[in-house]
């Protein structure tokens, strides 16, 4: 039998970095979007492990680091509209998707304990950690809605908070950009940018603050490419609110604001948290 489980996207408008030897206390502050469009996770306990993605197998180290913490293979099949790499936290879905769905056959299989939802989250994300491709997306992933990363890490280590809103959300995606590249690069102006970008947000939580301290921190870090500028600006020209979402070369806007601007966007909408 097969056991499913539905995790969010997650777009990451700002945030700072915070390494740590153990993964469960590494993670980030900052702040994003839980969105409609998601990763549909099906997990069997099997002979061997394979994953596929939209029924291509692939190779994913925060799945296969899932695995090994269950010590036991399977067969995980992820189905997703969102692009891996773009800024839509897609590996830390596959993560949290394969622990929720893998640890529904815990009563009937003899290698798996049954484990709470903490558990299950400090699991995946401590795999992510380790696989390079994340800091914060588990975490927001699994609280959903507009999640606020106060302090870093799994639980019980990290604080989470949340803005009420629940925003419609338009995107476009120009291109991937490599998390683990510019996660093990120079991460101390990003940093800086992302702790202010907080602050800001804190002072005044709204949805408008959220996105304007997101499009502060994309150029604070340099992490702006050339497209992605363009495109925001052509959103506040015709009236709407767009930033850049982390790590990928992906516009997101509040409502109508891409397609208000003439762009082909995807609509979706904020959600609430992971599920099976
Ligand atoms: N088609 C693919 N393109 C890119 N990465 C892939 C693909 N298939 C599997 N992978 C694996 O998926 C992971 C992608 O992680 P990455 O953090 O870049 O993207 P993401 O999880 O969508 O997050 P982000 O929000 O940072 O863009 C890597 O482990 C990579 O090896
Ligand atoms: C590092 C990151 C931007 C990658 O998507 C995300 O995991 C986050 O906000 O910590």
């Amino acid at each position: 039998m097969t056991e499913r489980a539905f995790v969010p996207g997650h777009v990451t408008g700002f945030f700072s970095a915070h390494p740590n030897d153990d993964p469960l206390v590494a993670g980030s502050r900052g702040a994003g979007l839980a969105l409609s469009d998601g990763v549909q996770v099906a997990a069997t306990p099997a002979e061997e492990t394979t994953l596929a993605v939209n029924g291509e197998r692939v190779e994913m180290a925060a799945v296969a680091n899932v695995l090994d913490g269950f010590a036991v293979d399977a067969r995980v099949e992820c189905e997703t509209v969102l692009p891996v790499s773009a800024g839509f936290g897609v590996s830390g879905a596959c993560a949290l998707g394969t622990a929720l769905a893998l640890d529904a056959h815990a009563p009937d299989h003899p290698d798996l304990t049954p484990r709470t939802e903490n558990e299950l989250v400090a699991l995946a994300h401590a795999a992510e950690v380790e696989a390079g491709t994340g800091l914060g997306d588990v975490v927001g992933q699994a609280r959903g809605g507009v999640p606020l990363r106060l302090e870093p890490g799994a639980p019980p280590h990290g604080r989470l908070d949340g803005l009420p809103a629940r925003p419609e959300v338009e995107y476009v995606t120009f291109g991937g950009l490599d998390t683990a590249e510019i996660l093990t690069g120079d991460t101390a102006a990003l940093t800086r940018a992302g702790e202010a970008a907080l602050d800001r947000l804190l002072d005044d939580p709204s949805a408008g603050t959220f996105m304007a301290a997101s499009r502060t921190f994309a150029r604070e870090a340099g992490l702006l490419t050339d497209r992605v500028a363009t495109t925001i600006e052509d959103v506040q020209d015709a009236g709407g609110e767009a930033a850049m979402a982390m790590l990928g070369r992906t516009v997101f806007a509040l409502g109508s604001g891409l397609s208000d601007a003439g762009y082909d966007a995807r609509r979706c909408s904020v959600t609430s948290g992971a599920r099976r």
